[in-house]
Formats: structure tokens, C-alpha cells, sequence
């Protein structure tokens, strides 16, 4: 490309990030007035902090956009020229003319869209490279319908490659200047309802569901920002791999968390077998969590006994079970129907003592001759004719039963108040309560369920502990009374307030314009005004997501979708009722066992067959010497899925070397340190079995200094060591896989998780073994010396 294109090209650019400081400067501006602002009262700090917040948001955005904030130009035949960038900017000097052009707004698309085949109405599609402000190069495709059209249908092939080739910084970076076409269809399509993200490694899930946050925050902005985006990734250590490509595109009203996460107040960090896991993650379980919660409310074979004021008080099995059945016939949550389980049981036991006394004080009377026999009175099992006591005196019983420590023991023990927490460890503790609550278990799974009061909680008891909230409701009726009273307090301020206000209104007005003027009585009525003054909540819709249990999400997000449980999808669904979701994943490369095998079946309890499946079918992570021995281990596990095709090769063909068994940590160290220097300023990843990851990256720590280890792993070290379910999502130049016989039969999907780790390298692939190899891999070629980069 000649020099002078690249240097007018450099004029443009350079006009652009003027106006980005310009826009910088004057956000900036506008957020010092609003912090400088002198008033005090609620309603003008409401107003300086709503405004400092647009502002903040405002140069969030203004700032991510600086890097490679254009990186495209798209010549129509017409003969407009069109700049697209990171966000959108006008001219204000010359008709508010659209100078750059958002990557997300409709008129952009093309430039990820437009074919030789399908122009529409593009000329010449122009890639801008930049360093920082300079403008390092230029790259035209002309769009005429007799070039020839790119045989694998990629769009801007140049840049593509320059970014798969790039070497990995251990943080995943946005592909805001490459989207392929298929992905953007997938990027850009309509929010509601679920659309699924088929695809098989390396096709670009991940990178394509972050744009589409992206895209939906941009298009229902208003929307999104107020009820959050929820992103639910496999791990936390993904999570941060992913972390940084939203606010590279200046997006934040995101709240990226693992399934684990979304209890607040609960922190699932205990581990548990996958046997028990699975078990927990079973749709069953809900029935389980259901029948824990029934067997709480009892009525005991013989009734219910209480002393009170000295005397014996029996109420028979019958009269609890009634009790029992109206409460639950009100369908509340347990604790919220706990008030009337109480109340009948209450009303039961004064009749008992109201008839006692009556029968001790007329012994021999018959009932007929009393005046003042009240019929009914109470709504008790056995309604007849009580003499002597008014509606007031039973009241007084009622409340000395109520006020009773023994008495209100005694019903907690029928209908006992519950938190999730207290259900759960409860059943868990109990062979017995697990036998009557988890019947169609075996009873060897039952025994995976059993675990001591107080042990931490794990990543499956999350789904569970949101079932049972779910069931269990919380009796919020005083905190409810607390907040009404309080409401009505500030109604009374403000009227007086206002009733100030009118009082000292002028009320010789000197002319009928003046007369006309609005007072604040007018224009506010006391519960408007006390409103306003309710107590400001300042976190962002984000934390205050973070922390509601019930919140429901704008839309949701799934990454590595194919893990989840059953029980995991039926907390999700609750979060997001409108069932606006993206989820992306892969049924080939599900680890747990609790995971899925097809989307069908996931989905048809929520939306039944009203979802959408979109399928990226090219690989551009891996190269192809690589992805054809990933796809023949695929094969032989028989995984449904095609490989995916990819996009490039490399011309460097994996490699396995076998070593002594008492040799592995040392051979695996010496290797990484070989492996680590080919690629440079890249990234190696080390993935072994389970078993051997603390022994293995000791070693490979004392080799390569710096390495990093399982779950904590720092993913921006040059060396990583992790398990293959670590590995999930991730991904590096260079990648060694230990004994991958171990790795497949290991775990119930091994197959799977071999798969996911023979699919983690851009460049580079090395299997170490000490003894079998899979078939699979039977055929790679020997390791020998090979100095080569890989790219
Ligand atoms: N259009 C693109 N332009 C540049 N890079 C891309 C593009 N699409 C995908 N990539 C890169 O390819 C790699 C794989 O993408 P990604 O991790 O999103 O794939 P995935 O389908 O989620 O993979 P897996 O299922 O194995 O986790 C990433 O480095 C991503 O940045």
C-alpha cells in the first residue's frame, strides 16, 4: 500500500482521537461541575451523583476506546466513505456528519458481512492497523463479483491471521476488528428468547458471546444497564481469562460468576467428589429438596402434648394433621405459611383449655340452661358450644399460649422455622432424613449425600440451597411492618413539610401570571415527595445484582454451557425469567459428569422447542496438523459432534515422547523449559491428571521460575500447570499433555477431557507419556530436536 495512503489515512486518524479528547475533555468538565456543585439537599446530591455516575461511565467508555479506536473503512459504490471503530463520533462542525462509525450500529455490518457474492453496496473494505495513534498499515479487499471470492469465506484473511498468529498474553483480547461473518450473525442476533451456540473448539464461543454483550448493551442499552447482564463462566480462573475483553470494548454493566457464585452470602468453596456432585446435579433433587421441606412439617403418631400454666395440653394426630393441610393448602413457602400453621395450632389448644375450664366449672350442668353459650367462637377442630368465655377471654388464652416458651418450642418442632442452610445440613447429617426424603436413590448414593454439620459447602450445594429458598420463602412480614412504618413516618415529615410551604405561599399575588406560578404543593403530594427522599442506594446495578438472590437479569449468558447440571439450569432459568439467554458451549467436550449431552434435553423443561441453534463450524485457534489429531481422539470416543475445520496451518506437526515412570516430574520440567523458550514472549500451558498436578508443577516451578499452579494460577505467567477441567476455555502457544492415558480414563467423560486439552494450543503440541498411549495418538511423531516457532 502506497505511503500516501497510509499517510492520509494518519490525517483521519489523528482528526479522530483530537475529537476522542475533545469528548474526554468535555466529560471530564461536566463530572468536576457536578462534584463542585454547592447544594445540599437529598434531592440535589441524587442529582450530582446520578450525573457523576453518566459522566464516569461516559469517559469508561471514552478511554477503552483509545486503542485502536478506528480500524476500518468501507468505500460504497456510491461513493460514500464510512469509518468504523470502537464507538461512534460526529462531527460537530459540519452537520453533526457521522465522522467514525460504532462497530455495533447496523451500518457497520457490512464491513463484517460484505462478500465479492453479497456486496452490499461495498466498494473496497478497507483493515486500518494502528500502534497507539500511528497508523502502521493498510489492507484493501475489493468487492467487485469478479474477484475471487475467499474459498473458507473469511473476511479480512490478513488481519485474521496477524491476530491468530499473535502470541497469547494469557488474557483473552477482543476481535472487534476481525468478527467473521458467521459470527456476527450470531453477535448481532435479536435478544429474546434462547439461542444456542453450537460449536466445537477454538471457533470463537467465547470471543463471540462477549461481543454480543457487547452489542445487546449497546442496542437495549437502557434496558441492559438497569437489570444487568449476568456472564456465567465454568470457573473463576476463566472468568478472569475472559475478564478483560468487555471493558475493552467500554462495556462494565456485566456481572461475569460461576454458577457457585450466584448465592450471596454463601461461599462454595468446599470440594467434593464428582460421584456426589453428580448426584446433586440431578433434576430429581428438586424433588429431594421438596420432600426435606414436607418432612419438616410434621404431625407426630400421637398427637401433640404441651404444658401449660402447669396443666397438661393434648391436641390428637388428626387435629395437627388439619392444621398441617390448611397451612400448606395456602400454598405459601413453608415459612411464610408458617404463621397460620401456628395460628391454627394455637386456636386448637385454647378451645382445649377454654372446654377444660368450662367443663370443671359446670360439671353436671347441662348445657342448654347456661346463658351466654358462644357457638363456634373458635375456629377449632371440634367447634361446639363454649359457655363462659367470650371472644376476649379466649384472645387471653391465646396470647399466654403464645407468649409461652414451651408452648411455641413445642410447635417450632412441628413446623419449625427454616433457612436453606439449616434444611440442607440438616438432611445431610440424617441417613434417616435422606431415606425418607431421597427414596429412589440407592442407598450408595444416598451415602455420597452424608457429610458432618458444618462442613463447607460445595459448587453443587448452590443449585440445591436456591431450590430450598426457593421453597422455603422467608417470613419477611416484620421486617415488611418495619418498612411500612417507616414509610409512613416520612409521608407525615413531608406533609408537613409541605403543609409549611403552602402556609407561607404568597397570597397576594399581584398579577394573574404570578397567581399561576406553580408552588412545590402543587406540583409534589406528600407520598411523591417523601419517595424521593427514601434512603439512596449507591451501588451499581451490577453489585446490587451481586448481592439479591431474586434478582432477575436483562439477559444471561452461558458460557461453556455444557457443564452445567440440571439443577444448575433450574436456578439460572429463575434468573432471567424472561428467558433471554445466549448459551454457548460444545456437547463434545463436557467434563462433568453431571454435565450435558444434548441440547434438546436441557432446554425442553423451560422453553420446550422454542430455541434457536446457531453452529460456527471454523476452528481458528488451532492449527490444522493439530485439530486432525484432536478430532481423531474425538472420533474414537465416538463424540457426536463434527471437528470443526481449521483455519491455518503451521507446518509444525505435534509430538509424544515416552519417559521412564520415576522420570516424569524431571522429563516434564526439562521440557517445559525447552518448550517455554520456543515460544518466546507466548504462553505455555502444562496439562496433566488430577493426581499429579501438585508433583507436576513443583517441578516445573523449580525449572521454569515463575510458573504458576492450579486454581489460583496466574494465566498472565509464562508457564501454567493445570488440570484438564482448569484448562476448560483457555488457551496457549504452546501446550504439553501429560500421560493422556491417565486423562481419559481418569475421569467418567476422560475422553472428553483429553479432547479439551489437545485443543488448548494456537501453535504447539507435545504428549509425554510413560506407558499406553491411546489409539488415537498412537500415530504422532516421535519428539526430536525442532528449534522452529511453530508459526
Ligand atoms: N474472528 C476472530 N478474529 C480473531 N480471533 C478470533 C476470531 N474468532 C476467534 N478468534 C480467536 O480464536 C481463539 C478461540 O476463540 P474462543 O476461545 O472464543 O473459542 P471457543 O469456541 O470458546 O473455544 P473452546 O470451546 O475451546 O473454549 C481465541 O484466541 C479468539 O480470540
Amino acid at each position: 500500500m502506497s505511503r500516501r495512503e497510509i499517510d492520509s489515512e494518519q490525517r483521519y486518524v489523528t482528526r479522530l482521537h483530537h475529537r476522542l479528547d475533545e469528548l474526554r475533555a468535555r466529560e471530564a468538565e461536566r463530572l468536576e461541575q457536578a462534584l463542585s456543585q454547592v447544594e445540599t439537599g437529598h434531592q440535589a446530591l441524587l442529582e450530582r451523583d446520578v450525573t457523576a455516575t453518566r459522566c464516569r461511565e461516559r469517559i469508561t467508555r471514552l478511554d477503552a476506546a483509545e486503542n485502536g479506536l478506528c480500524f476500518g473503512r468501507l468505500d460504497l459504490a456510491d461513493g460514500e466513505r464510512r469509518y468504523v471503530g470502537r464507538l461512534g463520533m460526529l462531527d460537530e462542525n459540519a452537520d453533526r456528519e457521522p465522522l467514525l462509525i460504532d462497530w455495533r450500529a447496523p451500518a457497520a455490518r457490512p464491513f463484517y458481512t460484505a462478500t465479492g457474492i453479497s456486496p452490499q453496496g461495498v466498494r473496497r473494505r478497507r483493515h486500518i492497523r494502528t500502534s497507539g495513534r500511528t497508523v502502521t498499515g493498510v489492507q484493501d479487499e475489493l468487492l467487485t463479483p469478479d474477484a475471487a471470492a475467499d474459498p473458507e469465506g473469511l473476511t479480512g484473511e490478513a488481519a485474521l491471521l496477524a491476530a491468530l498468529n499473535a502470541d497469547r498474553t494469557g488474557r483473552m483480547s477482543d476481535i472487534v476488528e476481525t468478527i467473521q461473518a458467521e459470527q456476527d450473525r450470531v453477535v448481532r442476533a435479536p435478544r429474546a428468547g434462547v439461542l444456542v451456540v453450537q460449536g466445537g473448539p477454538g471457533t470463537g464461543k467465547t470471543a463471540v458471546a462477549l461481543h454480543r454483550v457487547a452489542y445487546l448493551l449497546y442496542t437495549h442499552r437502557e434496558r441492559l444497564e438497569r437489570s444487568v447482564v449476568l456472564l456465567v463462566g465454568p470457573n473463576p480462573l476463566f472468568l478472569r481469562y475472559v475478564g478483560e475483553v468487555l471493558p475493552s470494548l467500554g462495556e462494565t454493566s456485566v456481572l461475569p460468576a460461576t454458577v457457585a457464585e450466584l448465592y450471596p452470602g454463601v461461599a462454595a468453596d468446599g470440594t467434593e467428589s464428582p460421584e456426589a456432585a453428580e448426584v446433586k446435579g440431578r433434576a430429581s433433587m428438586a424433588e429431594v429438596v421438596a420432600a426435606a421441606v414436607r418432612d419438616r412439617q410434621r404431625a407426630p403418631e400421637d398427637g401433640l402434648e404441651v404444658v401449660h400454666d402447669g396443666e397438661t395440653v393434648r391436641l390428637e394426630r388428626e387435629v395437627c394433621l388439619r392444621a398441617r393441610d390448611r397451612a400448606r393448602a395456602t400454598g405459601l413457602p413453608h415459612n411464610r405459611a408458617r404463621p397460620v400453621f401456628v395460628r391454627l395450632v394455637i386456636d386448637a389448644l385454647a378451645r382445649r383449655i377454654a372446654e377444660r375450664i368450662t367443663a370443671s366449672v359446670l360439671d353436671g350442668v347441662p348445657v342448654e340452661e347456661i346463658d351466654g353459650a358462644i357457638d363456634g367462637a373458635i375456629d377449632g377442630p371440634e367447634e361446639g358450644p363454649l359457655v363462659l368465655f367470650d371472644e376476649d377471654d379466649v384472645e387471653g388464652i391465646r396470647r399466654e399460649l403464645r407468649g409461652d416458651p414451651g408452648v411455641r418450642a413445642a410447635i417450632d418442632a412441628l413446623w419449625p422455622r427454616l433457612t436453606p442452610q439449616r434444611l440442607l445440613s440438616d438432611l445431610y447429617a440424617s441417613p434417616g432424613r435422606l431415606a425418607s426424603a431421597a427414596p429412589d436413590l440407592t442407598p450408595a448414593e444416598r451415602a455420597l449425600l452424608l457429610r458432618e454439620p458444618g462442613s463447607p459447602w460445595t459448587p453443587a450445594d448452590v443449585p440445591l440451597l436456591d431450590e430450598a429458598a426457593e421453597l422455603l420463602g422467608e417470613d419477611d412480614r416484620a421486617a415488611r411492618a418495619a418498612a411500612e412504618a417507616e414509610h409512613r413516618e416520612r409521608i407525615a415529615l413531608a406533609q408537613e413539610a409541605l403543609d409549611v410551604s403552602y402556609g407561607s405561599r404568597s397570597t397576594d399575588a399581584e398579577s394573574e401570571e404570578e397567581a399561576e406560578l406553580l408552588s412545590a404543593h402543587d406540583l409534589l403530594d406528600a407520598r411523591r415527595l417523601a419517595e424521593r427522599h427514601e434512603e439512596t442506594d449507591h451501588r451499581t446495578p451490577a453489585e446490587r445484582a451481586a448481592a439479591d438472590r431474586t434478582w432477575a437479569f436483562g439477559h444471561v449468558v452461558v458460557d461453556e454451557a455444557q457443564e452445567l447440571s440440571a439443577m444448575d439450569w433450574r436456578l439460572l432459568m429463575r434468573r432471567c425469567p424472561s428467558r433471554s439467554m445466549t448459551l454457548v458451549g460444545d456437547v463434545a467436550q463436557t467434563g462433568s459428569p453431571a454435565g450435558a449431552s444434548s441440547w434438546r434435553e436441557v432446554l425442553a423443561p423451560y422453553v420446550g422447542d422454542r430455541w434457536k441453534l446457531e453452529r460456527l463450524e471454523v476452528n481458528y485457534r488451532t492449527p490444522a496438523e493439530i485439530a486432525e489429531v484432536a478430532a481423531g481422539v474425538s472420533a474414537a470416543s465416538g463424540a457426536p459432534c463434527d471437528p470443526p475445520r481449521a483455519v491455518r496451518s503451521t507446518g509444525t506437526r505435534p509430538w509424544r515422547t515416552r519417559v521412564a515412570p520415576d522420570d516424569l516430574p524431571a522429563a516434564v520440567a526439562a521440557l517445559a523449559a525447552e518448550e517455554a523458550a520456543a515460544v518466546g514472549e507466548g504462553r505455555l500451558g502444562v496439562i496433566v491428571p488430577t493426581a499429579r498436578l501438585e508433583e507436576v508443577g513443583r517441578a516445573v516451578s523449580a525449572a521454569v521460575p515463575g510458573t504458576e499452579t492450579g486454581r489460583d494460577a496466574r494465566l498472565e505467567s509464562t508457564v501454567v500447570v493445570l488440570d484438564a477441567a482448569r484448562a476448560k476455555g483457555l488457551e496457549f502457544d504452546s501446550v504439553l499433555v501429560v500421560e493422556p492415558e491417565r486423562i481419559m480414563t481418569d475421569a467418567p467423560r476422560g475422553p472428553n477431557d483429553l479432547y479439551v486439552a489437545l485443543t488448548r494450543a494456537t501453535r504447539r503440541l507435545g504428549v509425554v507419556h510413560t506407558g499406553g498411549l491411546p489409539a488415537a495418538l498412537a500415530g504422532l511423531r516421535p519428539r526430536r530436536a525442532d528449534a522452529g516457532t511453530g508459526r
